[in-house]
C-alpha cells in the first residue's frame, strides 16, 4: 500500500469537508436524511421568528431565539461535516485515480497492421500490443506473451507482477504499466466500464445506495421522529388550553433534543467509513451491502492451497513404488510436466535439475499435452508412440490405471499416506497401466492461521476448508490450521453445493476464489472475494476484489464488516439513550418556564429554565462532532459471540448514553447559566 493511500485525514480533506458541510445544507439533498431535515426546517422557522418577530406575534426574546438558531444550524452543519469527512478520503483517492486515467495511446492491431489510437476508442474485443515502458490502455486478457506489470496505480504495491497468457494470471488492468517484455492483450471492457472507472465511482461514493440494514434503521429513525413530531405539535394546543404559554422555539428545541439526531447525523458517515476501511485495506467492495453482509457471515469457505497454505506446492522427492527406480519416476514425471505451467508442474522439472537426473525429452516431441484440470485431478501427455503419461491425485491415477487393466503396486498407498499424514500432497506417476511412483509435493501452512481461526470461532463463524487434495492431507492441514470442517477431493461444483447447503440453513456464506471455475460459487456466496490476479470471470462474479490477491484477507474483511455493524448498533443505542436523558433536562425546564411553581421538577438543578434548554440543545449538537472519530474508526471490539456482544454493547452504550448527557448538560449549564 502506498503512503498516499494510507495517509490519514489531512488538512486538504478537512478543508474540503468544511466547505461541503455548507453545500450539503441544500434542502433537496437534506431530504435524504429525514431526521436532519426536520432539524433544518426547525432551524429555518427559528430564523424567521428571529428576523420577523412581529409576524409570529411572538413576545420574544430575540437573543434567545438567535442563540437557538445558531445551535440548530451547527447541529445540521456538524452532521454534514461528519458525512463530508467520511467521504473525503474517497474523493481524494478518486481524484488521484482520475489523474492516472488520463488519455493513454494504444497500439491497436487491425489485421496485420498496427495503428496508434487513443485508448478511449478501444472497444471490447479489440486487440492491442503493449511493450516495455507502455501503459496498458484498457482492461483485458493477455492472449500472447509474458510481461511484468507495475500495478501500483491501482494496488499501491510497487513490486511488479507477472502476467501471462492462459491460466489464472492473465488479466490486466487499464492504467497499469508494462515494465518488461511485450504482451498482446484482448480488451474486455468498453469505455466507461473499466475497472478504474468502477473504482472511481466506488471510492467517490457516487452511486452509493442505502444498504438494507441502513434502510431498516432509517425507517426506525423516521418513525421515532414522526412520533416526537406529533407529540410536540400537539403539546402546543394542549398547553394553550391549560393557559400555559409555550414558545415555538422552545418547542422546536424540545423536538430536536428528542429525535435521534446523534445517530441521524452519523449514520451515513458510519457506512461510508466502513466502506473506506475496506478500501484502505486494498479490497474493493462493489457495494456497501457486500461489506455489511461480511459483518453477518456465519460460514466461511476457504481453499487449502494458497489460502491456508502458502500454495507454492513444490516437488521435494520422487518416491518409487513396486520396485521402480527414482530415475524412472523422475523421468516420467518430467516428461509429463514439460508443458505443465502450474507451479506443481514446474517444480517437477526443477527437482530433476536439483537431483541431477535426466529425462529423454525427445519422447515428448509431437505428443499431445493433457492440461491439469480440477475435474480430472491429473495432467500429462499422450506420446506420439501411443503411450499415455499421467501424474495426479493418487486415487485418480489409480482409477485411471485400473481402467486400463493395470494393477496398483502394494506399497503405493502406504507411501502416499505417509506423505499425506505430513500434510504433503502425493502425486502418482503412471504410464499406461503401470504406476511408477510418487511425487512428494510440499506445502506449508501460513503462520498465524490457527489464531485467526480461533478468532473467527469466537465470533461464531464456522470455517470449512474445501480442497481438491486427498482426505489424509486435508485432515492434516485442517488439524494444523485449526479449521472447523474440511471437504477433501472436492471438485469446483462441490463448493457451490456446500454454499447452497449452508444457505438453506439460513446462513450467510463467504468465500474466496480466483479461477474461472470459482465464478459460479463466488456469485452464489453472500460475500465473494475475488483475487485481482484472477480471471475476469471471477472478478465479475464476486462482490469484492482483493487488489493484493491475498485470499486469507477474507478474514479481515469479515472483521471490518462486523465492526461496521457494531459501530452502527452502538451509536444507535447511545443516541436513543441520550435522548431519554435530555428529556429530563428540557421537559421540566419548559414547564417551569410556564409555571414557576413547578420548580421541584428541576431534578438536575440546572441554573435556569432558559439555560437548561440551551444546555440540552448545545449538548445535542456537540455530541455529533465528538462522536465523529468513533464513527470513522469504528468501535473497538474483541471477537465474541453475537449475543454476548449485544449484551455488552447495551451495557456500555445504553447506560453510558443515559449517564453522559446528565454530566454533559450539567457542565454546559454551569457555563451557560453565567452567560444568560
Ligand atoms: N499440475 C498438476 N498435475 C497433476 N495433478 C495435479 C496438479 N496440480 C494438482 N494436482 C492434483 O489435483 C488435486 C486437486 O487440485 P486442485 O488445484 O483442484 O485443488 P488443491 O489445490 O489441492 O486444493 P485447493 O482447492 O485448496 O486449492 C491436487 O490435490 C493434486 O493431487
Ligand atoms: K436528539
Ligand atoms: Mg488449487
Amino acid at each position: 500500500m502506498n503512503a498516499k493511500r494510507k495517509s490519514m485525514l489531512n488538512s486538504a480533506i478537512v478543508g474540503r469537508a468544511v466547505k461541503d458541510s455548507f453545500i450539503k445544507l441544500n434542502p433537496i439533498a437534506m431530504m435524504k436524511n429525514p431526521v436532519m431535515f426536520v432539524v433544518e426546517v426547525g432551524t429555518a422557522i427559528v430564523l424567521l421568528m428571529t428576523l420577523f418577530p412581529g409576524y409570529f406575534n411572538a413576545k420574544d426574546d430575540i437573543g434567545f431565539n438567535l442563540t437557538v438558531f445558531f445551535i440548530l444550524l451547527f447541529t445540521v452543519l456538524f452532521a454534514n461535516f461528519a458525512e463530508a469527512l467520511a467521504e473525503g478520503r474517497g474523493k481524494a483517492q478518486a481524484d488521484s485515480l482520475k489523474r492516472t486515467k488520463k488519455e493513454i495511446t494504444a497500439n491497436k492491431m487491425t489485421g496485420s497492421t498496427i495503428k496508434v489510437v487513443p485508448s478511449t476508442e478501444l472497444r471490447k474485443g479489440d486487440i492491442v500490443i503493449v511493450s516495455h515502458g507502455e501503459m496498458i490502455p484498457g482492461d483485458g486478457e493477455v492472449i500472447e506473451g509474458l510481461a511484468s506489470v507495475d500495478e501500483s496505480a491501482i494496488t499501491g504495491e510497487s513490486a511488479p507482477v507477472i502476467k501471462e497468457a492462459g491460466g489464472d494470471f492473465g488479466s490486466v488492468t487499464g492504467g497499469t504499466r508494462v515494465v518488461s517484455d511485450r504482451i498482446v492483450v484482448r480488451i474486455t471492457s468498453d469505455p466507461g466500464e473499466s475497472f478504474i472507472d468502477r473504482m472511481i465511482a466506488l471510492v467517490e461514493g457516487a452511486k452509493r445506495q442505502k444498504t438494507p440494514n441502513e434502510l431498516a434503521l432509517s425507517t426506525l429513525l423516521v418513525s421515532l421522529t414522526l412520533i416526537f413530531l406529533i407529540v410536540v405539535v400537539t403539546l402546543g394546543p394542549i398547553a394553550g388550553y391549560l393557559d400555559i404559554d409555550l414558545q415555538v422555539p422552545v418547542l422546536i428545541a424540545l423536538l430536536v433534543c428528542l429525535i435521534p439526531t446523534t445517530i441521524g447525523g452519523l449514520l451515513s458517515a458510519i457506512g461510508i467509513a466502513g466502506m473506506d476501511r475496506v478500501t484502505q485495506f486494498n479490497v474493493l467492495a462493489m457495494s456497501g451491502k457486500a461489506v455489511e453482509a461480511a459483518g453477518d457471515i456465519n460460514t466461511m469457505i476457504l481453499d487449502k492451497t494458497g489460502t491456508i497454505t502458502f500454495g507454492n506446492r513444490m516437488a521435494s522427492e520422487f518416491i518409487p513404488v513396486g520396485g521402480e527406480s527414482v530415475q524412472s519416476v523422475g523421468e516420467w514425471a518430467a516428461i509429463g510436466s514439460l508443458q505443465d505451467e502450474t507451479p506443481e508442474g514446474r517444480s517437477v522439472l526443477e527437482l530433476m535439475k536439483k537431483l541431477k537426473l535426466n529425462a529423454n525429452e525427445s519422447l515428448a516431441a509431437g505428443g499431445e499435452f493433457i492440461e491439469f484440470k480440477a475435474e480430472t485431478r491429473m495432467s500429462g501427455i499422450d506420446l506420439k508412440d501411443g503411450r499415455k503419461v499421467r501424474k495426479g491425485a493418487v486415487d485418480a491415477v489409480k482409477r485411471w490405471v485400473v481402467a486400463q487393466g493395470g494393477a496398483v503396486p502394494k506399497d503405493l498407498d502406504s507411501h502416499g499416506d505417509s506423505i499425506a499424514r505430513e500434510g504433503g500432497t502425493p502425486l502418482a506417476v503412471a504410464v499406461d497401466n503401470r504406476i511408477y511412483g510418487l511425487i512428494y509435493l510440499k506445502d506449508t501452512v501460513k503462520p498465524g492461521m490457527r489464531e485467526r481461526f480461533d478468532e473467527l470461532r469466537r465470533m461464531g463463524i464456522k470455517t470449512i476448508m474445501c480442497t481438491g487434495d486427498n482426505p489424509l492431507t486435508a485432515a492434516t492441514i485442517a488439524r494444523e490450521a485449526g479449521v472447523d470442517e474440511f471437504i477433501a477431493e472436492s471438485k469446483p461444483e462441490d463448493k457451490i453445493a456446500v454454499i447452497r447447503r449452508e444457505q438453506a440453513e439460513g446462513k450467510l456464506v463467504a468465500m474466496t476464489g480466483d479461477g474461472t471455475n470459482d465464478a459460479p460459487a463466488l456469485a452464489q456466496a453472500d460475500v465473494g472475494l475475488a483475487m485481482n490476479s484472477g480471471t475476469i470471470a471471477a472478478k465479475e462474479a464476486a462482490n469484492m476484489v482483493d487488489l493484493d490477491s491475498d485470499p486469507s484477507k477474507i478474514i479481515e474483511v469479515v472483521s471490518i464488516g462486523k465492526q461496521l455493524l457494531m459501530t452502527r448498533g452502538a451509536l444507535t443505542t447511545f443516541s436513543i439513550a441520550n435522548d431519554i436523558a435530555k428529556y429530563f433536562a428540557i421537559i421540566p425546564a419548559m414547564f417551569i418556564l410556564a409555571i414557576p411553581e413547578m420548580s421541584v421538577l428541576n431534578v438536575m438543578s440546572l441554573g435556569s429554565p432558559m439555560s437548561a434548554i440551551l444546555s440540552a440543545l448545545i449538548f445535542n449538537a456537540i455530541i455529533i462532532p465528538l462522536l465523529i472519530p468513533l464513527a470513522m474508526k469504528g468501535v473497538a471490539y474483541k471477537p465474541m459471540k453475537a449475543t454476548k456482544l449485544l449484551r455488552r454493547n447495551i451495557l456500555v452504550y445504553g447506560i453510558g448514553g443515559v449517564i453522559v448527557p446528565f454530566i454533559g448538560i450539567k457542565l454546559i449549564d454551569l457555563v451557560v447559566h453565567l452567560l444568560v
